[in-house]
C-alpha cells in the first residue's frame, strides 16, 4: 500500500477509461487495469471514475472486499488531510450500533448480573475467537474440512471446552483464559458472556469418543465408545454447517470396557437427560449472541444502502421490522439473564425441579424470534439476503442455519408441550377462579 498523497484536484484528472481512479474513505485507488476484471463491471467503475465512490462502494460491498490482499493493493495512496474513518473492529472491541451490544457491554448502561470480571472475560474471550478462531471457522465451513489440531490446542489452552460444561467441579485445579477467573468463581454468566462468540460442534465424523445410548436386556445404558475399526461415519450433509461433522455412526459389534459405562445400567436415560436444561439454556445463549448480530447487520445496512436517494431506513416499513427485531432480542436478553440468575443461585436438584419448564418455554421462545428476526432481515436484505456472499452473507447464512436452533435439544412444539405440563403439575390443589 502507497504512502503517497493526492489532492482531489488530483484524482479526477484520472477519470476514464484506462486511467481510472476512485476515492473510498480517503483513500485513493487506482482500477485502470482491474476495471474489466470488476466483477460488478466495468461500466459502473467508468461512472464513478475520478469520483469519491464511498456511497456507492458501501451500498454494494462489505468493508472485507478493500482489506483482500488483492483488492488492498490497488490503493495508490490517501487524500491529504483526510484519515480514514471506516474500520473494522479489533479482536475483543464492541460495536457501537444501538443495540448491538446487550446493555451489560454498553457504556452509560447498567445490569445487576455482571461484574467487571464479567465484562474483562469476556471481552479476552471475543479477542481470543477473533484472533485464533473465526478465520478458520469461516475456512472449514467452507471446505468441510476437520478444523485444525493448531486451534484445538489453543482452545484447550483456555480450557474452553471445560468452561463450555458450566460451572461446577470439573473445573478444579484448571487455568481458564490464562486465570482471568478462578475456578469457583467461573458462574453461568462467565458462560452466558461466551454466547456472542460463534463456536461449532464436532461430533461425528471428527469424533474419537461416542457417547452412545444403547438398549440393553437389563434396560437403557449410556456408553462412553472409543473410536475403533468397529465404528465407522460417513458424513451426512446439513443445511446449518459443514464443519459440524453430522454423521451416520454405525456401529460392528464394537467391545466397550466396563469402565467406560456412564451412569448405573438401566438409568440411561437419566443420564442423557441429565444435561438437558444446561444445554437448552446454551442454545438459547448462542442464539441471542447470533440475533445481535443479526441486529447490527441490519442496522448497518439500511444506513447504508441507499435506494431512491434515501437510505433504506427512510421507509417506515424497514423501521418497523427494525423495531420488532430489536424489541425480540432484547425480550430475549431479559429473559435468559433472568433464567440465568436462577441458575447461579439453585443447586442442580433445585434447577431441575424449578427450572425444567421455564428453560423449554424460554427455549421456544428464543428459537422462534430468532426465526422472525431471519425472515424479517431477509426481507430487509433482499436478493442480497438469499446469497451467500457479498453484502447479505451473514444474514443468508443465519436464515438457513436458524431452524438449528429450533430443533437442536428439543423442538419448537415439544419444547412448548413440556414447558405447559411442568406449570399443571405445580399447579395449587385449591386454585380456583
Ligand atoms: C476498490 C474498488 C472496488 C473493488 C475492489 C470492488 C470489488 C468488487 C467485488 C469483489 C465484487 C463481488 C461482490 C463482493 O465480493 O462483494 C464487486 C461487486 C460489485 N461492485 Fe465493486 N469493487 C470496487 C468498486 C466499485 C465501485 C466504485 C462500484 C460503483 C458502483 C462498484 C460496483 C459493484 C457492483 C454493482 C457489484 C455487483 C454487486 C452485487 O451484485 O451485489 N464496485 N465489486
Amino acid at each position: 500500500m502507497s504512502s503517497k498523497e493526492f489532492t482531489f484536484d488530483e484524482v479526477t484528472q484520472h477519470n476514464k477509461e484506462g486511467d481510472l481512479w476512485v476515492v473510498i474513505d480517503s483513500k485513493v485507488y487506482d482500477l485502470s487495469r482491474f476495471a474489466d476484471l470488476h466483477p460488478g463491471g466495468a461500466n459502473v467503475l467508468y461512472a464513478n471514475a475520478g469520483k469519491d465512490a464511498t456511497q456507492v462502494f458501501f451500498g454494494l460491498h462489505r468493508l472485507e472486499v478493500l482489506q483482500r490482499p488483492q483488492y488492498s493493493r490497488l490503493q495508490v495512496g490517501a487524500i491529504r488531510g483526510q484519515t480514514e474513518s471506516i474500520k473494522p473492529l479489533a479482536p475483543g472491541e464492541l460495536s457501537l450500533v444501538p443495540y448491538a451490544e446487550p446493555t451489560w457491554l454498553t457504556p452509560g448502561y447498567f445490569s445487576p448480573y455482571y461484574s467487571d470480571n464479567h465484562r474483562q472475560f469476556h471481552k479476552a474471550v471475543r479477542a481470543f475467537f477473533m484472533e485464533f478462531v473465526y478465520a478458520e471457522a469461516i475456512r472449514c465451513e467452507d471446505s468441510g474440512k476437520r478444523i485444525s489440531q493448531e486451534v484445538v490446542d489453543k482452545l484447550s489452552e483456555i480450557n474452553f471446552l471445560a468452561m463450555r460444561l458450566g460451572p461446577g467441579k470439573h473445573l478444579k485445579g484448571l487455568t481458564l483464559m490464562g486465570g482471568m477467573v478462578k475456578p469457583e468463581e467461573y458462574d453461568y454468566f462467565h458462560e452466558l458472556s461466551n454466547s456472542l462468540c460463534r463456536r461449532w460442534i464436532t461430533n461425528g465424523t471428527f469424533s474419537d469418543y461416542f457417547t452412545t445410548l444403547c438398549k440393553t436386556d437389563a434396560g437403557l445404558v449410556v456408553l462412553l465408545i472409543e473410536r475403533t475399526d468397529a465404528v465407522s461415519t460417513k458424513a451426512v450433509k446439513t443445511s446449518y454447517s459443514a464443519t459440524a461433522g453430522t454423521a451416520f455412526v454405525t456401529f460392528d459389534k464394537a467391545r466397550v470396557p466396563v469402565a467406560n459405562t456412564l451412569g448405573q445400567v438401566g438409568k440411561g436415560l437419566s443420564v442423557i437427560l441429565s444435561n438437558f436444561n444446561h444445554e437448552r439454556w446454551m442454545v438459547t445463549a448462542t442464539s441471542l449472541g447470533a440475533q445481535r448480530v443479526v441486529v447490527d447487520e441490519c442496522l448497518k445496512w439500511t444506513n447504508q444502502r441507499i435506494a431512491f436517494g434515501k437510505p433504506l431506513h427512510a421507509q417506515s416499513v424497514i423501521r418497523a421490522k427494525l423495531a420488532a427485531m430489536i424489541s425480540r432480542v432484547e425480550a430475549c436478553q431479559a429473559w435468559v439473564e433472568n433464567i440465568t440468575l436462577q441458575m447461579n443461585n439453585m443447586s442442580y436438584h433445585e434447577q431441575s425441579d424449578k427450572l425444567a419448564g421455564p428453560i423449554a418455554l424460554l427455549k421456544q421462545f428464543v428459537s422462534k424470534a430468532g426465526r422472525e428476526t431471519a425472515e424479517d432481515a431477509t426481507q430487509i436484505f433482499g436478493g442480497r439476503g438469499i446469497t451467500a456472499s457479498g453484502m447479505g452473507k451473514i444474514i443468508e447464512n443465519y436464515h438457513r442455519t436458524s431452524p438449528f436452533d429450533a430443533i437442536l435439544a428439543g423442538a419448537e412444539d415439544v419444547l412448548g408441550d413440556l414447558g405447559v405440563r411442568q406449570a399443571i403439575r405445580k399447579m395449587p390443589q385449591n386454585a380456583r377462579l
